[in-house]
């Protein structure tokens, strides 16, 4: 007989496959549940991120006045670290003198800009840096400058003029008193291999600074550097601020010029005190190693040959060379004789201070002295190349009248070129740490 068949068996086994056909729909379920749960999170976490960057970065076609009201909670930890950057900002800021300024200095890991951050430090007004630390020239002579004036508890800011959200940042934690815009695209015949890097700086960076300072409630007063080249083709001689400055000769004149007639538009709308300063060739020690006596200073004592130009007809190039020192002065005068701008939060109330000074030498010297006087100190002879002047933006002669200046703030320069070169090249030969009869003739006959 036929045993019967094991009905234990067939049981067990249609149980078993219906409980694996239930482990599969739960595995399946699992699946689909854990994917949307993912797929929500990715959208939560884009949205989150959409959130986040529409609030910090305003769309292309934004202007600054909007960006103004964009105050958001994450751009204190944007900006370098929250509390402890505010800190090192307000401590940089804070003015330790009575009645002290609290000064913004605009490229102050420059030449200028770290002289004058320095001084006005030293008297007991709070500076704080700003500087992009650019590589238009060596930024290692631009760092060094930059732990010189933290030695002296500068702080310098690392961003670009045209951050709108950090100068706001900076303007909500401190209320600056000045502005010592000193931060630009300097050189006059690099304008013609970078014309757009003058644009980005001279025009569209201070717009931007004067923007942020127009809105500031109390605004600041500025002074800011001009230049001797918005003279360009101009013949009368000394250069005076009442001759016209409608012809110039390169890019860079161009956008200086532009800024003196920005500064008018802004002092007109708003209220804002602004005291523009047209430096005449500017030189000493710390420095910048593009123009013509630094670098003739490394050729020569390189053994390289330096070009001397000429003009076309066949005259002696001149400069109103003007040591740093005075410079400094200049612009410590300016700042103290700046009036209070009269806006507020936008708004012009009265009319207010506007100011354009010559901060020259007025005694101009021809190329050809410099480099003999170069050639003096560092007691090596030039290897000359004298060329007809090429079509680069220069102009053949600047000479200053500075009396406007001296009228309203005692400006006086005190320096000549030879002495002034003397604390030039001994600071190059030091910093340089170059050896030689250089320095030994230097240090005999120095102060
Ligand atoms: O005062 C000013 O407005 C300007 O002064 C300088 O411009 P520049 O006077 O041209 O100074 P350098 O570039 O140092 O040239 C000094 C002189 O040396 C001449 N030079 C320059 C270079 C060279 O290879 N050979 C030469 O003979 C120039 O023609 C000029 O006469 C600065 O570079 C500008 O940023 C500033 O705005």
């Amino acid at each position: 007989m036929a045993s019967p068949p094991d009905m234990s068996k067939t049981t067990t086994g249609k149980l078993e496959r219906y409980n694996s056909y239930i482990r599969r729909l739960n595995h399946t379920k699992f699946l689909s549940a854990s994917s949307k749960l993912l797929f929500r999170l990715t959208l939560l976490a884009a949205l989150i991120l959409i959130f986040f960057f529409t609030l910090n970065y305003p769309p292309l076609s934004d202007n600054s006045h909007h960006v103004l009201h964009h105050h958001n909670f994450l751009s204190s930890t944007f900006y370098g670290g929250g509390a402890a950057w505010e800190k090192k900002v307000r401590h940089s800021s804070t003015p330790r003198r009575p009645n002290g300024f609290s000064v913004l200095v605009t490229g102050a890991g420059g030449f200028v800009g770290s002289h004058c951050a320095l001084a006005l430090k030293k008297r007991g007004d709070g500076v704080l840096g700003l500087d992009n630390f650019n590589s238009y020239y060596d930024p290692s002579l631009k760092r060094a400058r930059q732990a010189l004036l933290a030695q002296h508890q500068i702080f310098i800011v690392e961003a670009d003029l045209n951050d709108a959200h950090l100068l706001t940042k900076l303007f909500d934690v401190v209320p600056f008193t000045h502005i010592l815009h000193l931060a630009a695209q300097a050189g006059v015949r690099y304008a013609m291999k970078n014309p757009q890097s003058y644009v980005n700086s001279n025009i569209a960076g201070f717009i931007n600074l004067l923007e942020i300072a127009k809105a500031t409630n109390p605004q600041p007063s500025i002074v800011w550097a001009s230049s001797s080249s918005v003279y360009g083709l101009n013949t009368q001689n000394p250069f005076s601020e009442s001759h016209g400055t409608d012809q110039p000769a390169s890019l860079y004149a161009a956008t200086k010029k532009a800024g003196e007639e920005i500064a008018h538009t802004y002092n007109h709308i708003y209220g804002l005190s602004i005291t523009g300063l047209r430096f005449f060739t500017v030189y000493g020690p710390w420095g910048r190693p593009d123009m013509a006596y630094f670098f003739f200073t490394k050729d020569i004592l390189q053994g390289k040959p330096i070009t001397i130009y000429q003009t076309a007809d066949d005259k002696e190039v001149a400069r109103d060379f003007t040591y740093i020192d005075d410079i400094v002065r200049g612009c410590i005068g300016a700042l103290d004789t700046a009036e209070k701008s009269t806006g507020s939060g936008g708004k012009k109330k009265a009319p207010a201070q506007l100011r354009i000074y010559n901060l020259g030498n007025t005694s101009p010297v021809s190329v050809g002295k410099l480099v003999s006087i170069i050639e003096n100190l560092l007691n090596v002879k030039a290897k000359k190349h004298v060329i007809k002047m090429p079509r680069n933006g220069d102009v053949p002669y600047t000479h200053a009248n500075v009396s406007l200046a001296y009228k309203d703030f005692g400006y006086k320069p005190t320096t000549d070129l030879a002495s002034g070169l003397r604390k030039f090249v001994k600071w190059y030969i030091g910093y340089y740490g170059i050896e030689s009869k250089v320095k030994k003739e230097n240090d005999s006959s120095d102060d």
